[in-house]
């Protein structure tokens, strides 16, 4: 896999591909020597993030551009994942993803879970320990992202909460079982009964997706990614505006 660089410099407004310039990291495990998988699933930007129009056309875009990068940063700085998978139909993110050595498939239009099991091969994990995240959680970190790694390695599955306790932002499998995505309406639950373990529950920055104004400030309040934190400098959403909405 190769890793993400910083760029503090990158606004979230105008991406190229040399701010998440790449260095190749081979053989990359995690503290168990598992190599991870993990799949990332995005919306096309200009029908992403829909509880966010609010803000505005381009806020709403570049805030799910933005946050997307943060994530494939963070995810490409863990030491323990191999390799990474976009599922996106979106060009400007595809770019980006390949920039920093992702492997890039196209959605196959049939919703999230669809697309998470087309990311994972069918649903099967093979060898590989495989987690499926979502692209929109700001503040999520590489260190963070590889404690809850951890964590899930002691489990055939794996799901962690959002911060409300009723969805999900990461469900992982161990090699040779079958992914049993469940995102949607009350995920968290649902991926609790086919038999995820909860981990990362004290992982605030692992539990933060943003899908509403109120939640971008809370994000906020944790601390978003450098991308993100620049976004939001640059469609001047302060945090009161932001909690303004609450
Ligand atoms: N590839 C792909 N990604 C999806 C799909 N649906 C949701 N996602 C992604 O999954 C994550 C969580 O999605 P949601 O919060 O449910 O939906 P959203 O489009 O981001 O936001 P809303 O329009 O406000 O529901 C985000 O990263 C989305 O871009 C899908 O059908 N295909
Ligand atoms: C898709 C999910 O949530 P949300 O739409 O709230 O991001 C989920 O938690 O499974």
């Amino acid at each position: 896999m190769r890793r993400a660089s910083g760029d503090p410099s990158a606004s979230g407004r105008r991406p190229t591909a040399s701010s998440l310039r790449t260095a190749t990291t081979p053989s990359r495990t995690d503290v168990n020597g598992h190599p991870w998988r993990v799949v990332i699933c995005a919306r096309r930007l200009d029908v992403a993030k829909s509880r966010l129009r609010p803000l505005g056309e381009e806020a709403r875009q570049g805030l799910a551009l933005a946050m997307a990068r943060d994530v494939l940063k963070a995810v490409g700085g863990a030491p323990g994942v191999s390799e990474v998978v976009l599922v996106s139909d979106d060009p400007s993110l595809a770019h980006l993803a390949r920039a920093v050595g992702a492997v890039v498939l196209r959605d196959p239009g049939l919703g999230l879970n669809s697309a998470f099991l087309h990311g994972m091969g069918a649903g099967r994990s093979g060898d590989t320990w495989t987690a499926m995240l979502m692209a929109d959680l700001p503040c999520l970190t590489s260190h963070v992202l590889q404690r809850v790694l951890d964590a899930a390695a002691r489990h055939p599955a794996a799901v962690v909460a959002d911060r409300e306790g009723i969805g999900s932002t990461l469900l992982t499998t161990a090699p040779g079982c079958r992914a049993r995505p469940r995102f949607g309406e009350r995920s968290f639950h649902q991926h609790v009964a086919t038999g995820a373990t909860p981990v990362a529950a004290d992982e605030p920055r692992a539990r933060c997706d943003v899908d509403t104004q109120a939640d971008l400030g809370v994000a906020l309040g944790i601390g978003v990614g450098a991308i993100t934190a620049h976004a939001v400098e640059d469609f001047g959403l302060d945090r009161v505006g932001l909690n303004k909405q609450l």
